[in-house]
């Protein structure tokens, strides 16, 4: 299968994308908020929280807890990463898509497990409608892999992957906290000493028909926590009261998001939201969100203090994030099968 990068560049640029691009999402009527009269994607100070007084520190507390729950994003600025790492970092992911298709296709992959996994369109194979969009993957952790092309990738994918655990690290503590549990519960409980890591890298290339095609659907991300950069091109929206809004950050900044199993441990009450990437006519967009979740054999459920059978039931069978992944891997061969 082409690259959606080839597939762009056909005789210097289509007029036209091919119909099997063509996505009318069953939620396509939902209206785009204009940002005039809403509120916006929260920004949490990241500096309060590990440097703050007391009283700073819980009013931050309070925030996160309040953007998890209504949200599911935010925002964090102050977050101490150095810009000129966050720009290298999606300059080299920029140089990896520019390499041959017979080098990156080395690292075709076919399991959302694989560790590192180079694809085009949701997971490389031949769904029926196609996404604007190539991506690369690879787990960091607990064991580091990277693509060795370009030069410098590794080094660059192991120090912004070792600086962006400092401030998940810090984000997990903040929303253990705003649960009401110690600060080092979510890290202990779900086993982040051998969590996963994964790193992903998404080029959305100029689309000659922006409003037929979508970059990538509406999904929820699969950990716990992601923190997402992008190049500055806007196309991140994230659904919030039944509209579509705009994630228009700052570059510097990292957008938050909540994942599944953060969900479920919360019992629920914060909430992994739906969101999807939009492509445009005339920039390449790159975004680089990097995931955070349980080690693969952590049973994760919701701790007894977040459950009350009369009240608060349960609202998820407990397994483990393995299991989670397995299941979202048979619903996608499901899909390809279907469609062949
Ligand atoms: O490109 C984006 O802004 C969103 C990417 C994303 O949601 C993902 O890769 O899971
Ligand atoms: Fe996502």
């Amino acid at each position: 299968m082409r690259s959606i990068k080839q597939l762009a560049q056909t005789n210097g640029g289509l007029a036209s994308i091919p119909t099997a691009y063509n996505f009318t999402p069953n939620n396509i009527h939902q209206p785009v908020s204009d940002g005039l009269f809403e509120d916006s994607i929260p920004t949490i100070d990241f500096s309060l929280l590990t440097s703050g007084t007391p009283e700073q520190r819980s009013k931050i507390v309070n925030e996160i807890g309040k953007a998890c729950q209504d949200w599911g994003f935010f925002v964090v600025i102050n977050h101490g990463v150095p810009e000129s790492l966050m720009k290298v970092m999606i300059e080299t992911c920029g140089e990896f898509f520019k390499l041959t298709e017979e080098e990156k296709q080395e690292h075709a992959g076919k399991h959302i497990l694989d560790p590192i996994f180079y694809g085009t369109s949701i997971n490389g194979a031949a769904t029926q409608v196609l996404f604007w969009r190539d991506f690369i993957k690879f787990f960091v952790h607990p064991k580091f892999h990277c693509p060795a092309k370009p030069i410098g990738f590794r080094e660059i994918s192991m120090e912004y992957s070792k600086r962006t655990w400092e401030v998940a690290r810090e984000l997990m503590k903040g929303i253990s906290m705003s649960l009401g549990l110690e600060e080092g519960y979510v890290e202990k409980a779900m086993n982040l000493d051998s969590g996963l890591q994964l790193v992903a890298a998404n080029l959305y290339p100029p689309c000659p028909q922006p409003e037929l095609a979508i970059g990538l659907p509406p999904h929820s991300d699969h950990g716990l926590l992601t923190l997402l950069i992008h190049n500055g091109i806007c196309g991140l929206q994230v659904q919030h009261k039944e509209k579509w809004v705009n994630v228009d950050s700052n570059p510097n900044a990292f957008v938050v998001n909540i994942g599944d199993q953060m969900e479920i441990l919360s019992n629920g009450k914060y909430k992994s939201a739906f969101h999807r990437a939009l492509v445009n006519g005339t920039d390449a967009r790159i975004s680089i969100p990097i995931l955070y979740g349980p080690a693969l054999e952590t049973v994760v459920s919701p701790p007894p203090e977040l459950v009350d059978n009369e009240t608060n039931p349960p609202a998820f069978a407990g397994m483990t994030y393995r299991e989670y992944l397995e299941m979202l891997q048979a619903k996608i061969n499901a899909k390809t099968l279907s469609h062949k």
